[in-house]
């Protein structure tokens, strides 16, 4: 992947066609009037699932290297692109998996690269068309929730591209989608370690995204899901969403990039509470044994028995 970018004018807008051109605009207009006049994107998920391409097409420009095999490098790409006083900066990274295992150095990489950056939305890419979950995904969310903490899945959406698949044996797709998503979001919600209070009120949004250049058209030329969405101008609208429901954007600062596993933080108490049960329980529990068995009557063999062995010596 191609290393940091110069800030530049967001002349790809102008390659949409003008139905999308004016609902982009429209959803620029909403960070004016909020007086918001940039917003960054970060972009991650396991290798060769449409991170790239994603970048490319929310951006209307090849901005990321796009590759039909995993890339190889491992730094991430900053594409910033400006709009009316509006800097839009997404973060394109690498895929998190390397031999079957989440790629530490990749992580480490990825986050002191965002040093001092404040991520106000991340997009957790996966493909449609796979049909079940495993192990690497529950590593990858898992190592995403040590590197920045849990609350960052406040700020995500879910991702899924490939979205203009026709599930096999007749299947609906609706419900394909539906179980598709419901399977991801359980592995977000168990590798994040979300518990039902975090969850109070808040869903993590899922989108659904079609980088083909065979991706169909609406009569207006825009590139349409197959429930007739017009996808590009629903993710920004979905990551404005994210940018705007109320929960703290993730900022990347030195504690966070050289500190401990964000979520550790409450486990410094473990050996406190462990102090409090020895004292409390166990010590209580040791005392009451020892006298339960000094009080023991002994039965006669064993009472000969060490009589023996005392004569014995
Ligand atoms: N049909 C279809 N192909 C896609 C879509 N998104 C990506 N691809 C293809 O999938 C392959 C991988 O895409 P990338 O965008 O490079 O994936 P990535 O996640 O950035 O990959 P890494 O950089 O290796 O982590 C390329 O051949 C893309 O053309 C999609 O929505 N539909």
């Amino acid at each position: 992947m191609a290393a940091l970018q110069t800030l530049r004018e967001w002349i790809g807008i102008q390659q949409f066609p003008p139905a999308t051109q004016s609902k982009l605009l429209e959803i620029l207009g909403k960070y004016k009037e909020e007086d918001v006049s940039s917003l960054t994107v970060l972009v991650m998920g396991k290798g060769g699932v449409g991170k790239s391409s994603t970048v490319n097409s929310v951006i209307g420009e090849k901005a990321a290297a796009v590759s039909t095999f995993q890339s190889e490098g491992l730094r991430p790409t900053l594409v910033s692109r400006t709009r009316s006083g509006f800097t839009l900066n997404i973060i394109d990274t690498p895929g998190l998996i390397e031999g079957g295992y989440v790629n530490d150095q990749a992580i480490n990489i990825i986050k002191r690269f965002l040093l001092n950056m404040t991520i106000d939305v991340l997009l957790y890419v996966d493909r449609l068309d796979v049909y079940r979950v495993d192990d690497l995904d529950r590593q990858v969310v898992g190592a995403i929730t040590d590197a920045f903490g849990k609350e960052i899945w406040k700020k995500s959406a879910l991702v899924l591209t490939h979205a203009q698949f026709s599930p096999p044996d007749g299947l609906n797709y609706n419900h394909f989608v539906s179980k598709r998503s419901n399977a991801l979001l359980k592995v977000i919600q168990t590798g994040a370690q979300l518990k039902k209070q975090d969850l109070q009120g808040f869903s993590i949004p899922v989108i659904l995204v079609e980088n083909s250049g065979r991706c169909h058209k609406n009569e207006s030329d825009e590139k349409i899901l197959p429930c007739g969405t017009s996808w590009i101008p629903n993710l920004f609208n979905k990551i404005t969403e994210i940018s705007f429901n109320g929960n703290k954007a993730i900022h990347v600062d030195k504690k966070l990039v050289e500190g401990p596993n964000p979520n550790e933080r409450g486990k410094k108490l473990i050996p406190l509470m462990f102090a409090f049960q020895y004292l409390l329980v166990m010590k209580p529990l040791v005392r009451a044994i020892k006298s339960d068995v000094s009080r023991e009557s002994k039965p006669a063999w064993e009472l000969r028995d060490s009589g023996l062995a005392s004569r014995r010596s």
